[in-house]
């Protein structure tokens, strides 16, 4: 069975258990009593009583800060653990749909707008999920705590607070709404950026051949100052939310300031339930008045991270629900490297595709039999089905009629990926990694040994050029040995795998004609002892095969 994540458990709301919003809540109510003690030992000081009876309180408050700074990073920490628990299952659900996606899939999200989702916005879920629970408990019970707390000493200090606070949520409410936009137009033009990019840095060599340089500068610039404007129109957000905040709390505090300092000079002789508030009492409201905004305020600052963390989290789930994915995908299966290299046979009967709703089609009712061993050679001309032929072969997709059958098993979604593990790809352009020709070999798989590297590499004529570069790095993306040669050592790769049947699509295209003759053998060498199906405009290459089936010009192609 396979590990994957489910997408359901990634779209269940984030929620943190209730022990780690609680906690720092204890923490910042403890405050009450820590206020109250210091209060006391500041009345004490000022009314000239032993140090005894000051000490006492004095030293219970610094236990109790103790007590608070001892819980509130317990806290932080268990919650912020929590979250991250959260990210990497959230990424890893996304990673593994993207691993499952078809790659026939042309509306997939593009690579560097992924990348961007899943590396750097998924970032800003950790603070929200950290933060957002415990300070959103905090703001709702901290300041009802220290209003009933105040009450029954004043109720004008108690009223000038009641006045002050309910503003601030209306106008967090307010701004949030336009700051959850606002972050999310900003994701969508982060991603879009990275995709821009990564697109274009692919493509340079195309670009400075075509002299086109000047406009894609242009485009970068337009892109770069549309990214700008979005993180403008957030930062403006957020100073403008602080800003108003810091007001209301400033001018909250500041009231009751006042009033307690004139009430205990006997200027405000009211407010006090007819009664004169104590020096005890009067700095008990004055330590808790700050505090009974702060966990407002701290709402306020975590606002921002919970409209970025939503937009990325909405981002990441996006990411997860593809469209379309792999036949029988999630249970990954890995071929037995004990099996060694045996042929296998193919039929495919009656066979009807399109790609999507209004995509190419496949000739309809396609019929043919691959006898183990047999090379075959797809022909035909552009356009008329040869890749998606093979993809279907490959189990990429599953065709809407007929049946493929791989050593006399019906390829379904449920024998796709199985089935899959006996076959190998190649492509006109295999991807190279950064690394020894050997390690592009091996793919980290441990069980291939430095002689079957080397008796591969010199099957596919590269025995000289390993010798020469022996553990020498190749560039990314095969930079620093020809197409050729690129060619070649993804056919290694293949040649160390127990693979049963190769698929190639045109690997000879693009390639003069030393060269294509040079990967036609190697290819050949390859499927020794291996059924092979290449598909191929190299009239050269479809003559070596034992056979050769021409699929129909697209136009006279009929809809299934
Ligand atoms: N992922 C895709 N989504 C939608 N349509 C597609 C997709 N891939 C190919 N097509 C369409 O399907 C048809 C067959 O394409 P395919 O690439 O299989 O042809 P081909 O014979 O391999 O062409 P070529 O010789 O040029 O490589 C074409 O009309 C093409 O536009």
């Amino acid at each position: 069975m396979s590990n994957r994540p489910k997408t359901e458990d990634a779209e269940r709301p984030a929620r943190q258990p209730i022990r780690l919003t609680l906690l720092p809540t204890l923490a910042a109510v403890l405050w009450l009593p820590q206020a109250g003690l210091l209060a006391q030992a500041i009345s004490n000081v000022a009314d000239r009583m032993s140090w005894g009876a000051t000490i006492l309180p004095a030293a219970t408050a610094a236990a109790i800060g103790i007590l608070r700074v001892i819980l509130g990073a317990l806290s932080e920490r268990a919650g912020h653990q929590h979250a991250r628990a959260r990210v990497s299952a959230l990424r890893m659900t996304a990673i593994m749909a993207l691993s499952e996606r078809a790659p026939l899939d042309r509306r997939a999200i593009p690579s560097g707008e992924a990348a961007s989702m899943i590396a750097e916005q998924a970032d800003s879920i950790t603070p929200w999920l950290a933060r957002f629970g415990p300070a959103r408990m905090k703001a709702v019970l901290v300041p009802l705590a220290i209003f009933l707390a105040i009450l029954p000493l004043s109720w004008t200090a108690a009223l000038v607070l009641l006045i002050a606070m309910p503003v601030i949520p209306v106008f967090m409410a307010l701004i949030g709404w336009q700051a959850q936009a606002a972050s999310k137009a900003q994701l969508v033009e982060i991603g879009a950026m990275n995709a821009f990019l990564l697109d274009r840095l692919r493509g340079l060599a195309t670009i400075r051949g075509l002299g086109a340089t000047d406009r894609v500068a242009t485009s970068v610039r337009a892109e770069a100052e549309g990214l700008r404007a979005r993180s403008m129109a957030v930062l403006r957000i957020a100073f403008l939310t602080s800003a108003v905040l810091e007001l209301f709390a400033a001018l909250g505090v500041a009231m009751v300031a006042v009033y307690v300092g004139f009430h205990l000079l006997g200027d405000l002789n009211f407010g006090a339930w007819g009664d004169t508030l104590s020096l005890a009492q009067g700095m008990f409201i004055l330590l808790l008045a700050p505090a009974f905004f702060e966990p407002l305020r701290d709402l306020s600052a975590i606002w921002h991270d919970k409209a970025a963390g939503q937009a990325a989290q909405d981002n990441l789930l996006r990411l997860s629900r593809s469209e379309r994915t792999l036949p029988e995908a999630g249970l990954g299966t890995t071929p037995s490297a004990s099996t060694g290299p045996q042929a296998a046979s193919v039929r495919v009967a009656g066979l009807r595709f399109r790609h999507g709703d209004d995509g190419g089609t496949l000739p309809a009712g396609l019929n043919f039999t691959l006898a183990a061993g047999e090379h075959l050679a797809l022909t035909g001309p552009s356009g008329a089905g040869k890749t998606t032929l093979l993809a279907l072969i490959a189990g990429l997709d599953l065709p809407q009629a007929g049946r493929i059958e791989i050593d006399c098993e019906a390829l379904t979604a449920e024998t796709a990926t199985r089935l899959r593990a006996r076959m190998a790809w190649i492509g006109q352009s295999p991807h190279i990694f950064a690394g020894s020709l050997a390690q592009n070999v091996t793919m980290g798989r441990k069980e291939i040994g430095p002689e079957k590297v080397s008796r591969a590499l010199s099957d596919m004529h590269l025995g000289a050029m390993a010798r020469i570069r022996g553990t020498a790095p190749i560039g990314e993306g095969g930079n620093g040995i020809s197409g050729g040669e690129a060619l070649r050592l993804a056919l290694a790769r293949i040649a160390v795998s127990p693979v049963r049947l190769v698929l190639a699509d045109e690997p000879t295209a693009h390639l003069d004609l030393e060269t294509a003759e040079s990967v036609t053998e190697s290819l050949l060498a390859l499927a020794q002892g291996r059924s092979l199906i290449v598909a191929t405009h190299d009239p050269r290459l479809a003559a070596r095969m034992d056979r050769q089936i021409s699929l129909p010009a697209p136009a006279t192609v009929e809809a299934p």
